[in-house]
């Protein structure tokens, strides 16, 4: 799920007259007004949170005045508080995302961060200008459904929902197009990120691995088709690895799959073919014929498996299923580019190198699998983008970096410098 929740800050280190706390997404129709006199804007905050099976994500954007502001760029007209006139008319707040997930298990963790950080206020207020009565934060995925009445009767806020796979879309392509060294390769234990064209984007395949996995063909913004899914995905690697490993969370199996070995395990060409590669059909010896395919002859019971060894032939096992049916769409639609997203990746350099060495295998070098640094965010973001498609109001997150220099680099925490314009 994703939604959509204001907040206000108090800036601490600015002494303001008239304290603003603004939802962009709500105001924009007097932001004109009200940012035409002598105020000062607090930050302002608006965040989206996307809770599906397993993870709850937010994202949220915030002013800060601190900001430094660089007055040699363009729509350099910017004031002091981060806010400048917008060439296209309208403003432009200048902030950051960030971005923000929990376990869904954890559900009041995340209930109190919004709480604490009163990311459940929205509107405008002060100066005379009511708050509005109604807190509406825009959610996606199957947590909009699951966690309605608890956001409504513990922070008294509505969700608002948004269809999950526009969301993903539309996060991905904000990415894509916004953001500097958002793709990249995985190759040979290295991250080699792509510089996208935005004039040759689209068309794409979208693969997102969360609990299951949807395959989405992108053609441009809100052009987009799911061609094909797998229920075998992250839900699929995190349940049946419990089951197998007894581990009791999802990073400690991960961390298993690090120190553990497939070959005990799975049964390779090798083991088939007498130690032999099967070079007329392309299968080297150590290629993987049939995972798990050990445990058949062997006389083992699970307990006499290394943990380590399970995780890591179940996290192969998952990866090159999921690499193989991405490209067969992206073959099937004749797809180059191929996008992976979703919390199953997690950064994981197995899990990357696997898909990788999978699209690469069956493409033949044709096709390449580029990973996301927001990857598991794509849906939150994509919720965050739909403010402006519901409200009269526009505002829009300004992405662009070639045509908005207000669009920086991200930092290690993901977090997104980025603007907002707001029509007036
Ligand atoms: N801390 C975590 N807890 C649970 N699952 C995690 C965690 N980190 C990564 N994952 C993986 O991410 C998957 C969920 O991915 P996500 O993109 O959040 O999809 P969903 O929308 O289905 O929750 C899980 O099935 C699991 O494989
Ligand atoms: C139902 C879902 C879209 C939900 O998204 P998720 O919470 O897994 O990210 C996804 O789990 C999915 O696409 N499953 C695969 C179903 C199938 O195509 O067989």
């Amino acid at each position: 799920m994703s939604i959509g929740v204001p907040k206000r800050l108090q800036n601490k280190k600015v002494s303001v007259v008239g304290t603003w706390k603004i939802n962009i997404i709500w105001c924009s129709p007097t932001l004109t007004q009200r940012y035409g006199g002598t105020l000062s804007l607090n930050p302002g905050v608006r965040q989206i949170l996307s809770s599906p099976g397993s993870l709850i994500k937010i994202v949220y954007f915030s002013t800060s005045k601190e900001q430094p502001v660089d007055k040699t760029k363009k729509n350099a007209s910017r004031d002091s508080n981060g806010v400048s006139n917008c060439s296209k008319g309208g403003y432009l707040v200048n902030g950051r995302l960030y971005f923000i997930k929990f376990e869904t298990s954890k559900i009041n963790e995340c209930l109190d961060f919004i709480s604490s950080k009163q990311l459940h206020y929205r509107g405008v207020q002060q100066c005379g200008f009511p708050v509005s009565d109604k807190n509406i934060i825009k959610a996606t995925g199957g947590g909009a459904f699951k966690f309605a009445d608890l956001f409504k009767e513990n922070l008294g806020i509505s969700l608002d929902k948004v269809d999950e796979m526009s969301s993903l879309v539309s996060g991905a392509n904000f990415l894509l197009k916004a953001v500097p060294s958002e793709a990249f390769t995985y190759v040979n234990g290295k991250r080699n990120y792509e510089q996208i064209d935005h004039n040759d984007l689209f068309p794409y395949l979208l693969v997102n691995i969360g609990s299951g996995v949807s395959m989405i063909k992108v053609d441009g913004d809100g052009k987009f088709e799911r061609v094909s899914g797998t229920s075998v995905g992250g839900g699929t690697f995190w349940g049946l690895g419990k089951l197998l490993t007894k581990c009791k969370s999802f990073d400690a199996l991960l961390e298993m799959s690090h120190q553990g070995n497939n070959r005990v395990i799975d049964m390779l060409v090798g083991d088939i073919y007498g130690g032999m590669d099967y070079s007329k059909i392309g299968l080297t010896s150590t290629a993987i014929a049939s995972s798990f395919g050990k445990a058949i002859s062997e006389d083992k019971e699970l307990e006499e498996y290394k943990p380590e060894d399970v995780a890591r032939s179940l996290l192969r096992m998952i990866s090159n299923n999921i690499g193989q049916i991405a490209y067969l769409n992206a073959l099937r639609f004749g797809l180059k580019k191929i996008f992976f997203g979703g919390f199953f990746i997690g950064g994981h350099a197995y899990t990357m190198d696997t898909i990788s060495v999978a699209v690469d295998f069956w493409s033949k070098g044709e096709a390449k699998a580029m990973f996301l640094r927001h990857e598991g965010f794509l849906g939150a973001l994509g919720a965050f983008m739909n403010y402006q498609l519901v409200q009269d109001d526009s505002v829009r997150l300004v992405g662009d970096k070639n045509s908005n220099p207000l669009v920086e680099d991200l930092n290690d925490n993901g977090i997104i410098e980025c603007c907002v314009q707001a029509s007036s």
